[in-house]
């Protein structure tokens, strides 16, 4: 079992940064807008890499030069540090894309 996340601190500084939380405060969700097709691509391709390593998967769609996220721990039913982990990341690789 993966634990709940306690840090309220890295959760705020996520909403600040565009991130919300579903209506049961079980995900954080956010839509990334890319350029293009291929950037949003590339930005999958670069998260998707993380989340393998890190064996936590995001829920995503992708269309065209969109993609919607939703992070959620079903181990912790809820969130937990590791969606905090790759909410970062992704932010991080959304401003090199
Ligand atoms: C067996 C394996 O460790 C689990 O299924 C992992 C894989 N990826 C996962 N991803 C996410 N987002 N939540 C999980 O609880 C989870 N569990």
């Amino acid at each position: 079992m993966t634990d709940k996340l306690t840090d309220r601190t890295a959760l705020e500084q996520l909403l600040d940064g565009g991130w919300k939380l579903d209506k049961n405060g079980d995900a954080l969700t956010k839509t990334f807008l890319f350029a293009d097709f291929i950037t949003a691509f590339g930005w999958m391709t670069r998260v998707a890499i993380h989340a393998e390593k890190m064996n936590h998967h995001p829920e995503w769609e992708n269309v065209y030069r969109r993609v919607r996220v939703a992070l959620t721990t079903h181990d912790a039913g809820g969130l937990s540090a590791l969606d905090v982990t790759l909410a970062r990341k992704m932010d991080e690789e959304a401003g090199r894309s």
